[in-house]
């Protein structure tokens, strides 16, 4: 038995960055291992630094000091900027557009369509990351983990990008790769698809409650009515 696709007809589509448009996880693993090294802390592996990505770099670095181990406030607090300091060497260096990305980003703008990154990445990083990846001329607005005091889940990211495309959020739609992406959306009241590759904090990815799944960001363009 197979459910009908739904189709949207957005005029804007808001994107999260890491695990959606791009594979940063061997440049996030590389700076909290360096991290890690300085604060005379083990390695971990990168497919567990995997689930630690998807709130932001404060979360991260307090699941890379605190998971198996234990730290107290004051040292997290004092990780975080040792964390910023290597990332800001790393980043983008290992970082790689997912199949499909530019060509889906391409085909959405030729539709006419508004674009948007809405990431909990700070946007010290995210800028030049997408600088770095050749993709930054597509978006319109980037809304970055700093850029209000909540980050995704909170809607509150997801009406600012529509604020700044000048569309409602009901007019628009999210992509993204995780439960973070999926709450902002609903609670923006905007429908929302899911990649089947990115980060989803270990969760899998098809018990998070969304519109939609895509293998490809391709396939993103099968839901989006034609203008
Ligand atoms: O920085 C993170 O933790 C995740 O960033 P994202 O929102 O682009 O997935
Ligand atoms: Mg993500």
């Amino acid at each position: 038995m197979s459910t009908a696709r739904p189709r949207f007809a957005p005029r804007a589509v808001l994107f999260d960055l890491d695990g959606t448009l791009l594979d940063t996880i061997a440049d996030l693993a590389e700076a909290a291992n360096r991290m890690l090294a300085e604060l005379g802390r083990p390695p971990r592996p990168q497919d567990e630094i995997h689930r630690f990505v998807g709130k932001g770099i404060p979360n991260l670095v307090h699941r890379c000091l605190t998971e198996g181990s234990a730290a107290s406030e004051a040292e997290i607090a004092a990780a975080v900027p040792v964390f910023r300091r290597h990332y800001t060497v790393v980043n983008g260096v290992h970082a790689r557009l997912y199949p499909g990305v530019d060509a889906t980003l391409q085909a959405m703008r030729a539709r006419g369509l508004r674009l948007a990154v809405v990431t909990n990445k700070a946007a010290a990083f995210t800028l030049p990351l997408l600088e770095r990846t050749g993709i930054a001329g597509y978006f319109d607005t980037v809304v970055s983990g700093d850029t209000l005091a909540v980050k995704k889940p909170d809607p509150a990211v997801l009406h600012l990008a529509c604020a700044r495309l000048g569309v409602s959020a009901g007019q628009a739609l999210m992509i993204g790769d995780s439960a973070n992406d999926a709450l902002a959306a609903q609670g923006a009241g905007m429908p929302v698809l899911l990649v089947t590759y990115g980060y989803s904090e270990g969760m899998p990815v098809d018990t998070i409650e969304c519109d939609g799944l895509l293998s490809s960001a391709l396939q993103a363009l099968d839901y989006i009515d034609p203008a």
